[in-house]
């Protein structure tokens, strides 16, 4: 069945394809969006049970705050008139960590940088320079328009506006984390941490790890800060959703793309899995590259850039997930919401080598029942490890890795066994399953040390009217990567269809 002609057909309601649609509604697009879940967010989303309202990705955000240009998820709802009030966190992480490295990343960043000096003395000087030059590199992306980097007229602008924070940018680009630190640090403890510093967020280590990213992380914290969506991570989406539709942008749920149409090597249209079609002069795929390239369109006919990107980036692994419920009693006083656990730096980037933990309701009491607190624990693992398994021993093998991570958990949270109330347990094959990601993933890693950001691709893909957004797109995961991501999605859209608002 056919239907009208849309601006812009986007598949996929992740943060990335909702800036991109609500971007462009507000620029006067005809826009549609088609989620195949029945809520919108993707790994921004979440789920309810028991009186529990758990995220179903972590809920570390960046991006949520009020001042300078970085903070593209609040300009994102800003742009739509919504708005959403966020709790701010005193401290992004606590780290226990091998050899007794027991630190807070303090929100003011003297404080963090003595913390960290007070174990590392002798490197007192490299630690601040280190920190201060992903200062530099945060504050000129923080004093220009973050917009497409695949549109000439906005480069001059930016440029002509402000040459010096551009040749900034240009030179950190193709740098990767490893080799700024070791120019400033020599303890290989203390390099180490730089590590997880990194490993945590992008599941490389630093060597690996693009210097702009990290100048966006390791500086953010300490200026927009951490904050918490009051609510839970899924009124991000569900704000957007709002914003979208008081702009006539549509948005379908239960509605899964199976095929991007295309007509003499264009892309035309989208056909559903209930078999309808829709038309639209370009289509936008919040679905991975590899997701997009393999299953939305034939395999066989896969771009040559398309293969050789696979060439340089693999999925990262996904993660085994614990959603907890518990009595306040598990918590010491004096809790941080966000925490990482690693005993052996030989394990950090082995599978559930990692432990990562989120208690939003230390933030946002609201998200549990009175008396109850949310632990969400969750550590990188391979689909690979649970596929093959009869029903009965997916469940078995379940058990046993929620009970592990349960017993390290204790080091914490020494009363945690006793003070259960709920446990669900998510796999790679969850996570595959509800979020339509391949494999689980993540999200793209390099697969060998590259030249930092420059390999990742924009949004114009080599087939033409066809786009791609989120974190297979530059530069690369975290929800206000993909923010950027959808902004400079549908600035190139806007161009490309001539919208004039
Ligand atoms: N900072 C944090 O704590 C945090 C929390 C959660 C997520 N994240 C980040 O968010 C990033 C992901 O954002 P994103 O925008 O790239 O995408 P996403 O994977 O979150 O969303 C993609 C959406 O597209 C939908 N979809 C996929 N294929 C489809 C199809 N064929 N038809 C219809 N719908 C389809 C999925 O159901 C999903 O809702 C991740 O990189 C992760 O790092 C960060
Ligand atoms: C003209 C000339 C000469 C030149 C040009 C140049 C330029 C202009 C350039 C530009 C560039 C740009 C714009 C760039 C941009 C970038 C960006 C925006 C970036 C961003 C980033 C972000 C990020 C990375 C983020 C991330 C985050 C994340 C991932 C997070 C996550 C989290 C987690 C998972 C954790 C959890 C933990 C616990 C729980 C503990």
């Amino acid at each position: 069945m056919d239907s009208a002609l849309f601006d812009v057909i986007i598949i996929g309601s992740g943060i990335g394809g909702l800036v991109t649609a609500t971007q462009l509604a507000a620029k006067g697009a005809k826009v549609i969006v088609f989620e195949s879940y029945l809520i919108p967010g993707g790994s921004a989303g979440y789920f309810q049970s028991q009186g529990y309202t758990f995220d179903v990705g972590a809920s570390m955000i960046f991006g949520m705050g009020n001042k300078g240009t970085t903070n593209l998820l609040t300009r994102a709802l800003d742009a739509v008139n919504v708005n959403l009030e966020t709790i701010p966190d005193s401290v992004q992480i606590h780290y226990h960590l091998p050899n007794g490295l027991d630190l807070k990343i303090d929100r003011d960043y003297e404080t963090f940088l003595q913390n960290l000096i007070a174990y590392f003395p002798q490197e007192a000087k490299g630690i601040r320079r280190f920190y201060d030059e992903c200062q530099k590199v945060f504050n000129c992306l923080n004093n220009i328009e973050l917009l497409s980097l695949e549109e000439p007229k906005y480069l001059l602008r930016v440029f002509l506006k402000n040459p010096l924070a551009c040749l900034g940018l240009a030179k950190y680009l193709p740098l990767n984390v490893g080799e700024v630190a070791q120019k400033y640090i020599q303890d290989p403890q203390l390099l180490k941490f730089i590590d997880i510093e990194c490993y945590c967020w992008s599941v490389v280590p630093a060597d690996m790890t693009p210097m702009i990213n990290a100048g966006m992380v390791f500086s953010d914290r300490h200026y927009g800060g951490v904050n918490y969506p009051r609510g839970g991570v899924g009124k991000i989406a569900e704000k957007l959703v709002t914003g979208l539709a008081q702009l006539r942008g549509e948005i379908q749920y239960q509605a899964r793309v199976t095929k991007i149409i295309t007509k003499q090597g264009k892309a035309v249209g989208v056909q559903l899995a209930n078999g309808q079609i829709y038309y639209g002069k370009k289509i936008v795929s919040n679905a991975t590259r590899w997701d997009t390239f393999t299953k939305l369109l034939p395999a066989q006919e896969m771009p040559v850039k398309e293969k050789n990107w696979q060439q340089r980036y693999i999925k990262s692994p996904s993660f085994l997930s614990l959603h907890i419920g518990v009595k306040a009693f598990v918590l010491p006083v004096g809790t941080e919401c966000h925490h990482i656990l690693l005993t052996d730096w030989q394990e950090m980037t082995t599978a559930t080598g990692t432990i990562f933990v989120s208690i939003p309701t230390l933030l946002d009491p609201d998200l549990a029942p009175p008396g109850y607190h949310i632990i969400h624990a969750f550590t990188p693992d391979w689909i690979s490890n649970w596929q093959g398994l009869s029903e009965s021993e997916y469940t078995d093998k379940k058990e046993i890795a929620a009970g592990q991570i349960i017993d390290r958990l204790a080091a914490i949270f020494p009363g945690l066994d006793a003070g259960l109330d709920y446990l669900e347990i998510g796999t790679p094959r969850t996570h595959r399953r509800f979020l339509q990601r391949i494999d689980g993933t993540y999200g793209p890693i390099p697969k060998r040390k590259l030249w930092g950001l420059l390999g990742m691709p924009f949004n114009r893909t080599v087939i033409p009217n066809l786009y791609c957004v989120g974190d297979s797109t530059f530069p690369g995961q975290g929800l206000n990567a993909v923010a950027f991501s959808g902004f400079a999605c549908a600035h190139r859209i806007g161009v490309d269809l001539q919208l004039r608002k």
